[in-house]
């Protein structure tokens, strides 16, 4: 019961924002609309209950006019039926999507807000799969929680019409058992009741593993995915390293996992499908068994017969909503489950700081330069990793950022950049500037080269001419020819075309710190020494920090400093390398 009522409690913190948006009379008009739908179709039901005593009371009388009645009756009735199942189907639908297009707007914005997809990457895996709770999740959160809910809201509206008229009906045929009338007021209700209940209770004790299950499934779905795609994604490092055998065997792995646990599902529902269909069966001939000693005693007709046999699967019917549903609802269950997963991984990724010890990001006006107070940078485990206390990249300067691998200098540049959180201290930023860093390996959206050139700035930002120039620049005059082409362009370009065009962002973007985290070492030298100069010339005023390994990047700093390891940790500039100097390659 407690677990019931928190998860509906998640289900009603997931899903009533989107009925408080900006959207909110049209998903509002909506719902009421399927609602009111939803009640008028229990309202036909209980007609046609009480068509059918009349229907088979004119049979069993051989009564022509009133069977011709009754047959113009049931089209009316079939007819209305129609028409409300088709709109309750399609208003149903319209809503869906609305709600989805909502929430799924909602999740985008929440995860690329800031870097938190990043950091949530950073926490470890409280949210497997984000992509898969973003799309799969979403579509059938909104899908199951309107059928659950109209089912739920269906079901008691008819348990309570129904239940009426079979109180009526108990009192018409009274129990009739070996020759005496036993007047139990209602008994054909209580019946029901005690069915259904004992239906219930069994049906969750043989389910109830299935929630579990088919959490797990998903899960276990959407890894294989995942690592399908990466095989596709680095499709051409596993050719090179004849790596097919270990990614197959790999994958089939994943796989099993999936084949494991939908073994485990199959086994579950068997179990379930046999109880529940010999339940519904025998849901069948009960109500006949209850009055049919009534009926061979003369004491109700045909017509009071059939309208109870229905009246009481409807009733049946309606209490037996949790064993009918019961796979929807251990799926709904544990998409919630993810559903809630993921907020609660988004939320905490993006209030870090209210977590842990993090580092103090400060935007100052006035100074143009970046400060780096008591700053120790931490791993995610707390561990230690870098430190640097007063050291300052004083704007337009130069500088080269050395030290041996895993010394942290590409962890420093991701604290400047304000996406790692884990550590202590301050970093100062002056207000307004505006920061660019390049990796070794630039991203580029599929699409157009032109638009991958400019990410992040949105397709038109530059005029063509403007990127045209710029890839020219860079040294790559075949590919500015080709700006419109659509492409995947990480996977066609070498890492050294990718790393032009990172370049070429640079000067598109005229950024005033640039960070180069190895941003040019898949060039050869001369190149390398041409893109250098190519910087200082078209990016003069910006100060450019880089973390580089070849000694011949020294001529192109005006300062060089190394990452020095003081017991478990390495130190900013603890003793610079060199002095402060003019870059000799820039003049
Ligand atoms: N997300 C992470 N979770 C755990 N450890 C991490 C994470 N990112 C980096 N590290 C660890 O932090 C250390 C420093 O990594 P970083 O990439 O900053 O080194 P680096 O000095 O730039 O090395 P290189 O010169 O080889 O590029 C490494 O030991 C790395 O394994």
């Amino acid at each position: 019961m407690k677990n019931i009522s928190a998860t509906l409690a998640i289900v009603w913190r997931i899903a009533i924002p989107y009925f408080r948006s900006e959207d909110k009379w049209a998903g509002r008009g909506l719902l009421g609309a399927v609602i009111a739908i939803e009640l008028a179709l229990v309202a036909i039901d209980v007609l046609v209950n009480q068509w059918q005593n009349r229907f088979y009371s004119a049979l069993q009388n051989s009564d022509w006019d009133a069977f011709v009645t009754q047959i113009w009756i049931f089209i009316a009735l079939a007819f209305t039926y129609i028409a409300l199942a088709v709109y309750k189907l399609y208003l149903n639908q319209w809503l869906q999507i609305r709600w989805r297009q909502w929430l799924t707007r909602h999740y985008l914005g929440e995860w690329l807000a800031g870097a938190t997809h990043y950091r949530m990457q950073l926490k470890g895996d409280a949210a497997d799969n984000p992509d898969q709770r973003i799309t799969e999740d979403v579509k059938n959160f909104v899908e199951q929680t309107l059928t659950i809910g109209l089912g739920l809201l269906s079901s008691i509206v008819t348990l309570f019409s129904f239940a009426l008229i079979l109180w009526g009906l108990s009192n018409a045929a009274p129990l009739h058992l070996f020759g005496t009338d036993l007047m139990i007021p209602g008994y054909l209700c209580w019946g029901a009741l005690i069915y259904a209940v004992f239906g219930t209770a069994l049906t969750h004790w043989i389910g109830a593993p299935l929630v579990n299950l088919n959490f797990e499934q998903q899960r276990y779905e959407a890894d294989f995915r995942f690592n399908l795609v990466r095989v596709r994604e680095n499709s051409e490092q596993i050719a090179l390293l004849k790596g097919e055998g270990a990614e197959r065997g790999r994958l089939l792995d994943r796989f099993g996992l999936v084949i494991g646990n939908w073994y485990a599902i199959m086994s579950r529902t068997k179990r379930l499908t046999m109880f529940t269909a010999s339940y519904q069966q025998a849901a069948v001939i009960f109500p006949y068994v209850l009055v049919a000693p009534a009926f061979f005693a003369k004491k109700i007709q045909l017509g009071d017969m059939m309208q109870t046999a229905s009246a009481f699967s409807s009733v049946q019917g309606a209490l037996s909503f949790f064993v009918v549903a019961y796979r929807s609802l251990a799926e709904w269950r544990s998409i919630v489950a993810r559903l809630d997963g993921f907020e609660m991984s988004v939320d905490t990724a993006a209030n870090l700081p209210a977590h842990e010890a993090t580092i103090e990001l400060k935007a100052a006006g006035g100074s143009r330069n970046i400060g780096l107070d008591k700053l120790c940078v931490y791993l995610p485990n707390g561990t230690p990793l870098v430190a640097a206390d007063g050291f300052a990249i004083q704007a337009p300067e130069r500088v080269l950022v050395t030290g041996p691998s895993g010394s942290g200098k590409s962890t420093l540049f991701r604290a400047i950049a304000g996406i790692w959180p884990f550590g202590t201290g301050t970093i100062v930023i002056p207000a307004q500037a505006k920061l660019m860093m390049l990796p070794q390996r630039p991203y580029f959206p599929v699409g157009a080269l032109g638009d991958a050139v400019i990410y992040p700035a949105a397709p038109g930002a530059f005029q063509a001419p403007r990127i045209r120039d710029a890839v020219i620049a860079v040294g790559l005059p075949d590919l500015a020819e080709r700006l419109n082409e659509d492409g995947h362009w990480n996977r066609v370009l070498s890492l050294g075309e990718q790393q032009r065009l990172g370049l070429a962002r640079a000067l598109l973007h005229v950024p005033d710190y640039l960070f180069l985290d190895e941003a040019t070492a898949s060039l050869d030298e001369p190149s390398e020494a041409r893109l250098y100069r190519l910087l200082a010339e078209k990016l003069p005023q910006a100060t450019i920090v880089s973390i580089g390994h070849r000694s011949t990047l020294d001529a192109f700093h005006t300062r060089k400093v190394a990452m020095v390891k003081d017991g478990a940790i390495h130190v900013l500039g603890k003793d610079d390398a060199s002095a402060e100097k003019e870059p000799t390659a820039a003049r």
